[in-house]
């Protein structure tokens, strides 16, 4: 069930982000390895609470809500509306809407209304605003936690002053994982 719908929607968005020009219009989802790859984070970290930033359609959100232990829980966040209404049209499907809960809105504010505690974030949204995010992820993030961040590789440069911003910190380690297009870890100390 879950794999059948997680391999139409990578058929989807080849299909729909090949046609379509505009960046709103695209899925822009994650790789199935990097899937594999976050899937593997969250259970061989026993996350419980889980961030995603830019749900998108929900791709990469599927992937880590059935990576979840009974009574884990994700929250994602997407601007879009309709991009918001199909990801939980697909998480209603997949039986996992009970274990997600969707905000859609803008990730500045939306991060700061929530209370800290994160185990695992998963950022995947608008690289321009990552810096101005950073003290609100690290305030989310618990200490031990893991931030896990897409294309580190495939888009490195507009990543610099992100990395930076993590390499600036005191008790941050980073490690560059060349899965998919690229998953920047920076764990939190404790
Ligand atoms: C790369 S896509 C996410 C793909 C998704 N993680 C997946 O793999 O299925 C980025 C998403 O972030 C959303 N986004 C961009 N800026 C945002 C912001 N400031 N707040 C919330 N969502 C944002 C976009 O609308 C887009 O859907």
């Amino acid at each position: 069930m879950l794999n059948t719908l997680l391999t139409e929607l990578e058929r989807k968005g080849e299909q729909n982000d090949r046609q379509q020009s505009s960046k709103e219009q695209r899925y822009l989802n994650i790789t199935r390895d990097t899937g594999e790859f976050l899937r593997v984070l969250v259970k061989a970290t026993g996350a419980r609470r889980v961030l995603e930033v830019g749900t998108s359609n929900g791709y990469s959100a599927l992937w880590l809500a059935s990576s979840l232990p009974p009574g884990g829980q994700l929250t994602t966040i997407e601007l879009l509306p309709a991009k918001a209404e199909e990801a939980q049209r697909h998480f209603e499907r997949a039986g996992l809407a009970g274990c997600i809960t969707l905000l859609q809105g803008e990730a500045g504010a939306l991060l700061a209304a929530l209370p800290a505690g994160f185990d695992l974030i998963f950022l995947d949204a608008d690289r321009a605003r990552y810096v101005a995010m950073l003290d609100e992820l690290l305030r989310l993030l618990r200490p031990g936690g893991l931030l896990v961040c897409d294309n580190a590789v495939s888009h490195r440069q507009e990543l610099e002053a992100f990395v930076a911003a993590l390499n600036a910190r005191d008790g941050l380690s980073l490690s560059l994982v060349p899965v998919g297009k690229g998953e920047l870890l920076v764990h939190k100390g404790e």
